[in-house]
């Protein structure tokens, strides 16, 4: 078997047209214009290309967006005024504070900062909680990337056995929220699925990944995931984005294409669907906050 490749550059262009037609609209009517302001602090190559290309397809899109720039030097107190002056900014309706941050400044003190309303990465607490208890303000991107590249692609999660390699706040935990919950009106992405969280410390791994009818590699651990955890048919995502050698890798062993129905690749799979789901949430900032 070669496996069908699930396009997240294809899709997440589809998606991106979507979005501009809407803010198009929304602007015709008379309605504010969705704004994100981007904050990346120090000089993290890989973090600068990020918010270039979200940058990039905020103006294609039609969304007004800033970018920040700060000194890898930057204070606690520096960041969290500017996260303040974005907070009080009406034209702002999505803050993204990029990471890793650098060694100086407290992570979670900086989430918590950003009001929750503009929190379009949704990783503020109490946006977390809402997604926890079923009534989600905003999905976080990464997951809702996922969701969308396996439902538009026909492998909707509902009833299936889903395995999630990795648990951490940005991709695993939430993901396996979503797609354990109960697809309503109000969580259009809950998956209606059976889900099991692994990770690097699971015994036997394998024999746990082979449960899965739909197997997301999450943990960013090059090619972690390798053809014989993989059961033939199953449908792989690959969250990875590691840099080796100075090559994009992914977290899924490239021997696994000759088993899976479907894999998503890397890069051109879920990276661009992350960034997709960002222009989403700050459309759906600019209707919650404005209207
Ligand atoms: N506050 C915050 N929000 C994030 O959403 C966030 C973050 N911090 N820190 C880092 C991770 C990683 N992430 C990616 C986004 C796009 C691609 C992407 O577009 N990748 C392209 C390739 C890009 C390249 O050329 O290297 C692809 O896979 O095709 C990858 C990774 C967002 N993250």
């Amino acid at each position: 078997m070669t496996a069908t490749r699930l396009d997240g550059k294809a899709l997440g262009q589809t998606m991106r047209a979507e979005v501009a037609a809407e803010v198009a609209a929304r602007v015709a009517a008379g309605k504010s214009r969705p704004g994100l302001a981007a904050v990346i602090v120090g000089d993290n190559p890989a973090s600068h290309v990020y918010v270039r290309n979200k940058h990039k397809a905020c103006t294609d899109a039609g969304l007004a967006t800033w970018v920040h720039t700060l000194p890898a030097t930057t204070t606690q107190a520096e960041l969290l005024a500017l996260v303040a002056r974005l907070n009080a900014d009406p034209a702002v309706h999505g803050i993204l504070v990029q990471l890793p941050l650098p060694k100086q400044i407290d992570e979670d003190a900086v989430l918590r900062a950003v009001t929750p309303a503009k929190d379009v990465d949704c990783f503020h607490p109490e946006n977390v909680g809402l997604l926890a208890v079923g009534h989600p303000r905003y999905y976080p991107c990464t997951p809702h990337g996922v969701f969308h590249l396996l439902a538009r692609n026909g492998f909707d999660p509902a009833g299936k056995e889903v395995v999630i390699v990795g648990r951490s706040n940005i991709v695993g935990k939430p993901l396996a929220l979503m797609l354990a919950q109960k697809r309503t009106a109000a969580n259009p992405a809950g998956g209606d699925a059976t889900v099991t969280i692994a990770h690097t410390r699971t015994a036997d791994l394998t024999a746990v990944c082979r449960r899965a009818d739909i197997l997301v590699a999450a943990a960013g651990v090059p090619r972690v995931v390798t053809p014989e955890m993989v059961r033939p048919g199953a449908v792989v995502v690959d969250v990875g984005t590691n840099s080796m050698d100075g090559k994009l890798v992914g977290d899924v062993h490239e021997g696994v294409a000759a088993v899976a129905a479907a894999l998503s690749p890397v890069p051109g799979g879920v990276g661009p669907m992350t960034i997709t789901m960002l222009l989403v949430n700050t459309l759906a900032a600019a209707e919650h906050i404005d209207g």
